[in-house]
């Protein structure tokens, strides 16, 4: 073996050489030039994600995922993937990993879950992103936050521009979520003032899709479940309260140019076509079957009265606009929801 010097002249035994990797290492696989960690990976938009980010073979994809709403369904055709690894991993624990990307993403999003442990929530919006930003500062990765138009709250300004600094309850029942991703950006933007770390915040707006869970509590998912098992659609009080929403597609391509891009954000990412519940309503009716009835329930708490993102930043900085049209995003989810619910369609 060869001898080398060490700083005092004397000779010394060069540490064993490691072994040769794999030939494998040099098949097309391995050869990734981004290593890229997505934690909520198996949920519905991470598991969308990791499919898009799966498509370049210079990717190695990594999901950190608890399970709590995501799933390993949601991930099956990359299981044994060469270049795809699934961690069974809760953000509130460190995670020692070697990356140079992640999407932060771990987060229950339907209000049914996250407010049924609410204290989870929060530990998951702090301490989960306080554990990805200290990954982020040792290995020296880029980290997107998948932050939320909630951050407004119930908006007085509208539509939501990012100059908005929001109209949010502190100590409310949404307030596990809304603040609890507030303080994350607030973590996001002091790493990146005080340990220079790359960031990038994207606020997204409702967003929908196949893969959603069927019994998620959201209204997209809500409505199009309701509708295929021939039950009345619940419009929660009073109905007239607006959402603007974004199709899964889109919204992926928005985060993927965000991450990619030289702006820190926060930058809305929605589609700014604007609906009020009872329409969303009338429109599954239409689509899927015009007998369905319309039953007005009870409402939650500080259930936001409008949204609308103002997308005139992620034009001009990401080149971004959404494509997708309600209706046509509608059908390519009554697809799956039918599907996963075994209801066939009668034409
Ligand atoms: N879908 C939307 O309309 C929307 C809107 C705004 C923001 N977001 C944000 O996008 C992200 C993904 O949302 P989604 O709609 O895919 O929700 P989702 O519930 O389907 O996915 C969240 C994923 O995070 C995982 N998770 C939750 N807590 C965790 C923890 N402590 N450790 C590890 N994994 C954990 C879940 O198991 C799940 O796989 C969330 O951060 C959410 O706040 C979503
Ligand atoms: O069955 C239902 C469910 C919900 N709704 C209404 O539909 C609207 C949207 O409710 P959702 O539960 O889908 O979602 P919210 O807009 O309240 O919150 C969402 O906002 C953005 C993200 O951060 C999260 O995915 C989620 O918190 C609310 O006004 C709600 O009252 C119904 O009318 N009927």
């Amino acid at each position: 073996m060869a001898a080398a010097n060490s700083s005092n002249g004397d000779s010394v035994k060069s540490p064993k050489r490691p072994p040769p990797p794999s030939p494998l290492r040099f098949s097309k696989f391995y050869q990734s030039n981004m290593r890229i960690l997505i934690t909520g990976g198996a949920g519905f938009i991470g598991s969308h994600l990791v499919d898009r980010l799966m498509e370049n073979e210079k990717n190695e994809v990594i999901v950190a995922d608890n399970y709590f709403t995501g799933s390993k369904d949601n991930l099956k055709k990359w299981m044994g993937h060469p270049r795809f690894e699934l961690i069974r991993h809760d953000v509130t624990e460190p995670l020692i990993i070697e990356v140079d990307q992640i999407y932060h993403l771990a987060c229950p999003a339907s209000p049914v879950f996250y407010k049924y442990n609410p204290v989870k929530t929060i530990k998951t919006n702090v301490i989960g992103t306080l554990n990805m930003l200290g990954l982020a500062k040792r290995v020296g990765a880029r980290i997107l936050l998948t932050s939320t138009s909630e951050v407004y709250g119930d908006p007085l300004e509208h539509p939501q521009t990012e100059t908005y600094w929001g109209n949010v309850n502190p100590i409310g029942v949404r307030s596990c979520y809304d603040e609890g991703k507030r303080v994350a950006e607030t973590l996001m933007f002091d790493y990146h003032r005080q340990h220079g770390i790359e960031i990038r915040v994207a606020r997204i707006f409702n967003t929908y899709g196949p893969r959603m869970n069927i019994d998620d509590g959201r209204v997209v998912s809500n409505f199009l479940a309701q509708a295929l098992r021939g039950e009345p659609l619940t419009v929660q009080s009073p109905g007239t309260q607006t959402r603007s929403f974004c199709y899964v597609s889109d919204l992926v391509d928005g985060l993927i140019r965000l991450m990619g891009g030289s702006d820190t954000g926060p930058i809305n990412i929605g589609n700014p076509g604007e609906f009020t519940m009872l329409e969303l309503a009338e429109t599954v009716k239409e689509l899927i079957n015009p007998d369905l009835e319309i039953k007005i329930v009870d409402n939650t708490p500080d259930d936001p009265r409008q949204r609308k993102p103002d997308i005139t930043k992620s034009k001009e900085l990401l080149h971004w606009e959404p494509k997708v049209k309600l209706r046509d995003g509608l059908t390519l989810m009554e697809e799956d929801f039918r599907l996963r619910l075994g209801v066939v369609k009668n034409n």
